[in-house]
């Protein structure tokens, strides 16, 4: 197995159509899926973003960076053009603070010797 490999994991995930779906269980078994990847790109995100907030020089809310949360919005606005980048900038700024509050709960554990075996 390459380094590539191991160090990696891929998602693959199913997205039917909206207009594929023509019943509510149909429809709420299609949101579920979407739900269960949602689920598991916010937690490796969170995790990766914690590794931005420890090699930062300024980790943290301390920390924020307005433009580069600007660049993010952009950039999934174009891919979410219905959402816009309102909407979306509202959907970034909780998931962006989730985890940072994930991040400084780890850095305060890890200070105060918590999660050392
Ligand atoms: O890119 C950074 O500098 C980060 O700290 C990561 C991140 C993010 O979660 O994407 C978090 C806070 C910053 O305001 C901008 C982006």
């Amino acid at each position: 197995m390459s380094d590539q490999t191991l160090q990696h994991e891929e998602l693959r995930v199913t997205i039917p159509r909206a207009e594929a779906l023509a019943t509510v269980e149909e429809a709420r078994a299609a949101i579920d899926g979407i739900d269960a990847a949602l689920a598991a790109l916010l937690e490796r995100r969170a995790a990766v973003a914690g590794v931005v907030q420890r090699l930062k020089p300024v980790g943290g809310f301390a920390g924020r960076c307005p433009d580069r949360e600007r660049q993010i919005v952009a950039a999934m606005a174009e891919r979410a053009p219905t959402l816009g980048p309102e909407r979306l900038a509202r959907i970034m700024n909780a998931v962006i603070e989730a985890g940072l509050e994930v991040a400084e709960l780890q850095r305060r554990n890890v200070q105060d010797g918590h999660g050392r075996g």
